[in-house]
């Protein structure tokens, strides 16, 4: 098997000195398509914090066996004020900045993938607009796009789908696919349904971590990793989307 592009060893973390997560382990290897699952508060989006760097362990570690990956982020849209006077394309453009590139002027091929990413992500026609006129579905493309714009090996998606419509969730769910050819995804998700139907590998984080190596679970599965979550698929007919019982 290929070296982890993360490896997560007893990670303890939190805020103020209470830990949230305690006694975590997760390899994250190259084209893993992780989907992480679990009650409000369970420590998902902590968990994402401390894979990208924002969030200091109290113990453990958190190590890059391959080097230290590009990593592309997409927070949950809810928690950002999008009034800030830019464009959908500058926003998408920001991905490109680097640390030690950001100086650089974007080349004519960075902004036709910027276009390139506006079509792909819905967005056409929108290019120009500042993201403060968008709905909360057409920012969380646009962080999409920008997200995705540097080919990042690993991808972390805190809830994509929380604004996305009927008609761009198919889209939205192709897409991840297509991506997931060249990159790891690590997928926080309430929609159980996409939980099963893309991704390859479960993790259940409720205060610890429980890795489920594929992507079929069930109830009884659930209890015995604490994971109290819903089975039932939510939308307009609930329907169960996992196994019951074997
Ligand atoms: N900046 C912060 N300071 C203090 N406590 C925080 C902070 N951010 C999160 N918490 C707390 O840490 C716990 C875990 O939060 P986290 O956002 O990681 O959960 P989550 O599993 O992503 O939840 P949700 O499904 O509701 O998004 C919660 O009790 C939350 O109130």
């Amino acid at each position: 098997m290929s070296k982890p592009l993360v490896s997560i060893q007893n990670l303890t973390a939190g805020y103020n000195g209470t830990p949230v997560l305690k006694n975590v382990n997760l390899d994250i290897h190259p084209k893993d398509f992780l989907g992480v699952i679990g009650p409000n508060g369970g420590g998902k989006t902590t968990l994402s914090k401390v894979l990208l760097g924002i969030l200091n362990p109290f113990s453990g570690q958190v190590s890059f066996p391959s080097g230290r990956p590009n990593i592309g982020y997409l927070p949950q849209v809810s928690q950002i004020d999008h009034s800030f006077p830019v464009t959908v394309k500058e926003v998408i453009l920001s991905g490109m900045a680097r640390p030690k590139t950001w100086w650089k002027p974007l080349k004519k091929e960075h902004k036709e993938k910027a276009d390139y990413l506006i079509n792909k992500t819905g967005l056409s026609g929108l290019g120009n607009r500042p993201v403060g006129q968008l709905s909360g579905g057409q920012f969380q493309r646009a962080l999409l796009a920008r997200a995705i714009i540097n080919e990042p090996q690993l991808l972390v998606l805190d809830e994509p789908d929380t604004f996305v419509d009927r008609s761009f969730e198919g889209e939205l769910y192709t897409l991840l696919e297509e991506l997931n050819k060249t990159m790891a995804i690590f997928l926080i998700s309430h929609d159980i349904g996409t939980i099963s139907s893309l991704v390859k590998t479960i993790a259940c984080v409720n205060g610890t971590l429980h890795y489920h190596p594929s992507n079929v679970l069930t109830a009884d599965v659930l209890k015995v990793y604490n994971c109290p979550i819903d089975l039932i698929a939510h939308g307009p007919v609930p329907h169960r989307v996992l196994k019951d019982h074997e």
